[in-house]
């Protein structure tokens, strides 16, 4: 089997911040491995510790316990001084952009490589040439005031590439953005993860970024890491209570079956719900029913998959037979339990 190389290894990392009265741990011991040349994702819901996990990963917060790796290389032991050295190899992009309103995006990018002590020209050269990878080849010298929501994510991605970074960290960078301007920047850090082979970690709430980029995803509650997986295993059949609750409730129609329907089951077609059919000839073979409650489709690393809400009849030999006869075409069911 292909060996894969690791990027980012973290191994017991534990979080306690200081309380008035004691501390409050928010991490518990996690251990997570992400591989080179990955997207992978951090999903959980607000709370969950993922902000903290990702302030671990570039020692903007230190662990209480445990160790990072980079590369094979141990940041938990280095000094400030080789750590500020190490950070230039992880890019960090937030929700907020957090870009100086002052400066130009030019200028924006430039300053990281300003604190390297790159030369001007060198610097400007090379965030030109960020600027237009970025798509705002022609925006160059406006101020953030003058940029969209989108625009300013682009300008901050440059600056985040400005170091050559080995891993780009980014932290809900789309919850600001609307629908579509959140697709545009999710293609474009995949378009950045493919031509430049930067290892991506994309911490979100929403399932449905993670669907769009991510292979792997980690999903965290309660500062432990509750299931782990491939995007596609975890989306067709998530295992544990939070990881239905992200999956099931992402893009559906949460009110048709959050009325607390009995016999409610989650279904999953490879191929999409243009495999549809499947459910006709269930309903002929098997003489019963079942109600079409929410259906979607999704493209998840490369493959469609289609999801439905489905409600099964009542009569419990029947209601089997149904659900046998599902599971026999390949179709993925799942009671939907916490209704
Ligand atoms: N500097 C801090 N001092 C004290 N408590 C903190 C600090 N930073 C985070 N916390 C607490 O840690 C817990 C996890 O916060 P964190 O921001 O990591 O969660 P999150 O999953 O990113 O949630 P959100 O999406 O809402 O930001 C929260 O209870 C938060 O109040």
């Amino acid at each position: 089997m292909e060996q894969k190389e690791i990027m980012i290894r973290l191994k017991g990392i534990t979080k306690a911040f200081p309380q008035k009265k004691g501390t409050l741990e928010v991490l518990h011991g996690i251990d997570l491995d992400i591989e080179k040349g990955e997207i992978f994702g951090i999903i959980g819901l607000s709370g969950a510790g993922k902000s903290t996990l990702v302030r671990c990963i570039n020692l903007l917060e230190r662990p209480t316990e445990g160790q990072v790796f980079l590369d094979g290389q141990e940041l938990t032991c280095l000094s400030e001084k080789d750590l500020r050295q190490a950070r230039r190899s992880m890019g960090m992009i937030f929700q907020q952009f957090h870009l100086l309103m002052q400066r130009t995006a030019m200028e924006n990018v430039c300053f990281p490589m300003e604190i390297a002590g790159v030369k001007k020209a060198e610097a400007r050269e090379k965030a030109k040439e960020l600027l237009e990878l970025v798509g705002l080849g022609d925006r160059m010298e406006s101020y953030p005031s003058q940029l969209s929501g989108g625009q300013k994510q682009r300008v901050a991605i440059a600056r985040a590439l400005a170091t050559n970074p080995k891993i780009l960290l980014c932290d809900e960078a789309t919850s600001a953005l609307d629908p579509n301007t959140t697709a545009g920047v999710l293609e474009l850090l995949k378009d950045i993860n493919k031509r430049l082979g930067i290892t991506i970690v994309v911490i979100t709430h929403e399932m449905k970024v993670i669907q769009e980029i991510c292979n792997r995803v980690a999903i965290i509650s309660e500062g432990k890491i509750a299931e782990m997986g491939s995007v596609q295993e975890i989306f067709r059949a998530p295992k544990t209570q939070i990881g239905q609750e992200l999956v099931f409730h992402e893009g559906s129609n949460r009110e048709a079956y959050a009325g607390k329907l009995p016999y409610c089951y989650r279904v999953v077609f490879k191929g999409g719900i243009s495999n549809e059919p499947v459910l006709g000839r269930m309903m002929i073979d098997c003489n019963g029913v079942a109600n079409i409650l929410a259906g979607n489709t999704r493209n998840i690393d490369g493959e469609v998959f289609g999801q439905m809400i489905l409600q099964f009849p009542e009569e419990e030999a029947l209601r089997k037979k149904m659900i046998q006869y599902l599971k026999d075409q390949g179709v993925e069911v799942e009671e939907v339990a916490y209704v």
